[in-house]
């Protein structure tokens, strides 16, 4: 369910002097630079900062936690909170307090110790196996420091893993932050009452990732627009010889079967008709051809000018945009333009424009100056955006309800 139907949000719920646990998604990419970890990307910590200003504003004992990574084997110092500790100190100009465990006494003394509007960031949930296991005798440690819970992980409201749904399931003073609010808002409006014609733009390396989505967008979608990786396995089920591009041989017959759900929903669809070609993914310059001629040993990187220019005649008409998946292998600079070039097309739409996270949000923030800032909603969920659009129950969001 796409709504806030029953769930209270921090402005309601009691959190002066309290002890307040704000689970956040600080899942941030990390890249190492001379033996150190260093943040690429802040946008998750950086949109969390609402939500943790407003509890330090009325005087909450700030608690915040997340996962970072997919650690196997207990702790991981390449996957340590300590940089995005620092991150938020700096973000926040205050001090953040680090205790080196998310339970048992290391982190029991810091948040006693907490004073109203002071805040301190838990070590890696996922340092103890129990979280992703949704243990509840994990989470009953985790309730041990705080009076009041707050979810604003949208990144991870689809696990049920204890931080977001043993937890809360035992606090009873519970709610979300204001970027769970948001998110929640901007992918219902998309899902329950789009303004038409709803144009979806579907791109990235794997149609299997995407077939749920894909057949619950084709009930509520007008247009279904198809590029990257993705567009090659439909162009080959029509019959065209893409070569050496990647394709997914077994998953032809589904293409075809959702081309033809498409025509008896009278959903347009939309695929490349012109594409970038290369002999490998690492060559320096790529090739445009049509669709039908590509020269052999050739893959196709990117779509085409052509195909930008079809594309975007339904940008044109659209009142709502749902876009998951980049066009094509937009991190090599010679097979980004159809990727920048929908990126810009849909800053400059006047259709409310939402972004499923994962890869097309990172692309449109290197689209150039100002793109990013255009889009209605950047979501900072991947997995949780397209559960959410599939029409799924998310255990996070669905606990919080009263
Ligand atoms: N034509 C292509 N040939 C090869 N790789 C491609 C092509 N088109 C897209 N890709 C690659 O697909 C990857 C993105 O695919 P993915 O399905 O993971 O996208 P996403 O859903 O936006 O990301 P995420 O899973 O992080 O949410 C990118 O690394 C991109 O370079
Ligand atoms: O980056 C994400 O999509 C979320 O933080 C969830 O992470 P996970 O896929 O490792 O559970």
């Amino acid at each position: 369910m796409t709504t806030l139907d029953r769930i209270t949000t921090i402005k309601d719920l009691p959190i002066e002097n309290k002890r307040v646990f704000i689970r956040v998604d600080f899942n941030v990419p990390l890249e190492e630079e001379n033996g150190k970890q260093v943040i690429a990307d802040d946008a998750r910590i950086r949109e969390a900062l609402p939500t943790i200003k407003h509890a330090m504003e009325r005087g909450a004992r700030v608690i915040l936690a997340s996962h970072l990574g997919r650690p196997k084997k207990g702790p991981d110092p390449k996957l340590s909170l300590e940089p995005v500790g620092a991150r938020l100190a700096e973000l926040l100009g205050v001090e953040v307090h680090l205790p080196d465990d998310c339970i048992g006494d290391a982190a029991k003394k810091v948040v006693y110790d907490l004073r109203a509007g002071q805040i301190c960031l838990l070590e890696n949930l996922r340092f103890h196996a129990e979280e992703e296991k949704d243990d509840e005798t994990f989470a009953s440690q985790l309730a041990q420091l705080c009076d009041v819970y707050v979810d604003d992980a949208f990144g991870a409201v689809h696990r049920a893993h204890a931080s977001v749904h043993a937890l809360p399931k035992i606090v009873r003073e519970r709610g979300c932050g204001f970027l769970l609010e948001k998110e929640i808002a901007a992918l219902g409006k998309i899902i329950t009452n789009p303004d038409r014609p709803f144009v979806a733009v579907l791109g990235g390396a794997k149609v299997s990732d995407k077939i749920a989505v894909l057949e619950s967008l084709l009930e509520k979608i007008d247009v279904l627009v198809i590029g990257g990786a993705m567009a090659n396995t439909f162009l080959a089920a029509q019959g065209i010889n893409m070569k050496s591009s990647k394709i997914e041989e077994d998953k032809l017959a589904l293409a075809r079967t959702i081309l033809e759900k498409a025509k008896d929903k009278k959903v347009t669809v939309a695929l490349p008709v012109d594409v970038v070609v290369a002999q490998s993914i690492e060559s320096r310059e790529g090739k445009v051809v049509d669709v039908g001629s590509i020269p052999d040993h050739h893959m196709a990187l990117d779509i085409g000018p052509r195909s930008l220019a079809e594309f975007q005649k339904h940008f044109d008409k659209a009142k709502s945009v749902f876009w998951n998946g980049p066009m094509g292998l937009f991190e090599k600079k010679p097979f980004s333009n159809g990727t920048f070039g929908v990126a810009r097309a849909l800053a400059d739409s006047k259709a409310f424009t939402v972004i499923g996270g994962g890869d097309s949000a990172a692309a449109v923030k290197d689209a150039g100056d100002g793109v990013a800032e255009k889009f209605s909603h950047i979501s900072t969920g991947g997995g949780a955006s397209l559960e959410l659009i599939e029409g799924k129950k998310l255990p996070g969001i669905e606990i919080l309800r009263r």
